[in-house]
């Protein structure tokens, strides 16, 4: 299996074969099933599985920093615009072969993480699992000495096709320069198709159409992740067009492969945008595992992730089965009582969730204080 994190499938091959074997457990799987079935309620089998948390496999948007730190050191805002798109861009080609999906996060499970920079800024990171049913994962990333913060909530909500399953992913990102008060870019994002599930080889495509839009700027831009045909079309291309919000005016058209290279044409010049090929990932800092806490993503799967390592199926579903039995237990035993589970580091607001911490100083160097304490030392809440 490629590695997410150190090679990720860039272009080239996407797909993966099935084993014979995995294959009849599949189609076993799916004679229970009918279209349009809920996939959350149904325990995929392991060998689907990413060996992560899906708390973390977000953080795959954190790898090129430089797109959006950079971004807010652009004068011109539409400039500044088609820098934020770039770096929404940049994220997608970070994924495992095949059809894999991370870990659902079990309730109050979250993840944390840091970055640090040649020039000695720093970045941090918090997700945490606000919602069981249905699914929501919020999270949080921050690099106050670069002004930049980004909030966001995920939904997804997977259902079976046929021979393939759709995910839709509901939820928006909001992305903000804290030096440019009310500049805040809302994001949508492309739904995710699983093919090949019944036949053919499987593979993993994003479809449908995200959106960046940044009101105070009157600017938008609508991305059309495009599906191959039957017969025509290729994998992972895109279609863009950045637009005044007011006249509808094109400003550039986006085209290319999210996996690859994309190009950005402004009054019929085009450019590279950004090149999935070449693009180095920008390590991220995590705790060891055992300066975690027990509900910190990578130890609360530390078993499950080392049997998947090893390829033991068998051991990977009794260690995951473990995990979630607990987490049911524990609902229930909340649930009993009456008592509603309260997200630590998120709070609901209008249709989605925000982060609790309030009133971040606008001095650079007392946020950064104010977020790495409320990331890492928050206190966790009583059992
Ligand atoms: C700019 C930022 C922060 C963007 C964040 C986008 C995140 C939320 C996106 C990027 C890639 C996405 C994943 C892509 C593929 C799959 C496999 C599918 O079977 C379940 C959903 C899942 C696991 C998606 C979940 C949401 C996801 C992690």
């Amino acid at each position: 299996m490629a590695d997410p994190i150190n090679n990720p499938a860039t272009d080239g091959d996407d797909t993966e074969i099935v084993e014979e074997g995995n294959r009849s457990i599949l189609l076993d799987l799916i004679s229970q099933l009918t279209k349009g079935s809920d996939l959350h309620r149904v325990t995929l089998p392991t060998f689907v599985l990413e060996p992560r948390s899906m708390l973390e496999r977000i953080t795959d948007f954190m790898s090129h920093p430089e797109i959006i730190i950079q971004a807010n050191h652009l004068e011109d805002p539409v400039a500044r615009f088609v820098a934020v798109t770039r770096y929404f861009l940049s994220g997608w080609h970070i994924k495992p072969k095949g059809v894999k999906k991370p870990y659902n996060p079990i309730l109050g499970e979250h993840f944390r993480s840091k970055w640090t920079f040649a020039d000695g800024t720093e970045a941090f990171y918090v997700a945490e699992q606000v919602s069981h049913h249905p699914p929501i994962s919020a999270y949080y990333y921050a690099s106050p000495e670069n002004n930049i913060s980004i909030v966001g909530d995920l939904l997804p909500k997977s259902k079976f096709q046929g021979n393939s399953a759709a995910t839709l992913m509901q939820g928006e990102i909001n992305v903000s320069f804290t030096n440019r008060p009310g500049e805040e870019y809302f994001i949508t994002m492309p739904n995710v198709y699983a093919r090949g599930i019944l036949f053919g080889t499987m593979l993993m495509e994003l479809g449908d159409v995200a959106a960046v839009k940044c009101p105070k700027l009157d600017l938008v831009c609508t991305l059309d992740f495009k599906v191959k045909g039957y017969f025509t079309g290729t994998y992972n291309g895109i279609a863009g067009k950045i637009k005044r919000i007011s006249t509808g005016e094109v400003l550039y058209d986006i085209s290319g492969k999210w996996s690859d290279e994309l190009y950005i044409t402004e009054k019929g010049e085009k450019q590279i945008y950004f090149d999935a090929k070449t693009a180095k990932i920008h390590p991220k800092i995590i705790a060891p595992e055992d300066q975690q806490e027990a509900n910190e993503s990578r130890r609360l799967w530390s078993k499950l992730t080392a049997a998947l390592r090893v390829n033991n199926q068998t051991l990977a579903t009794e260690e995951k089965g473990k995990v979630e039995d607990a987490q049911r237990a524990k609902s229930k035993a909340r649930e009993e009582k009456g008592i509603p589970h309260i997200p630590r580091y998120f709070e609901p607001q209008g249709d989605g969730f925000t982060i609790k911490l309030k009133n971040i100083s606008s001095d650079p160097q007392v946020a950064k204080k104010q977020i790495s304490d409320f990331v890492f030392s928050t206190p966790a809440p009583s059992p």
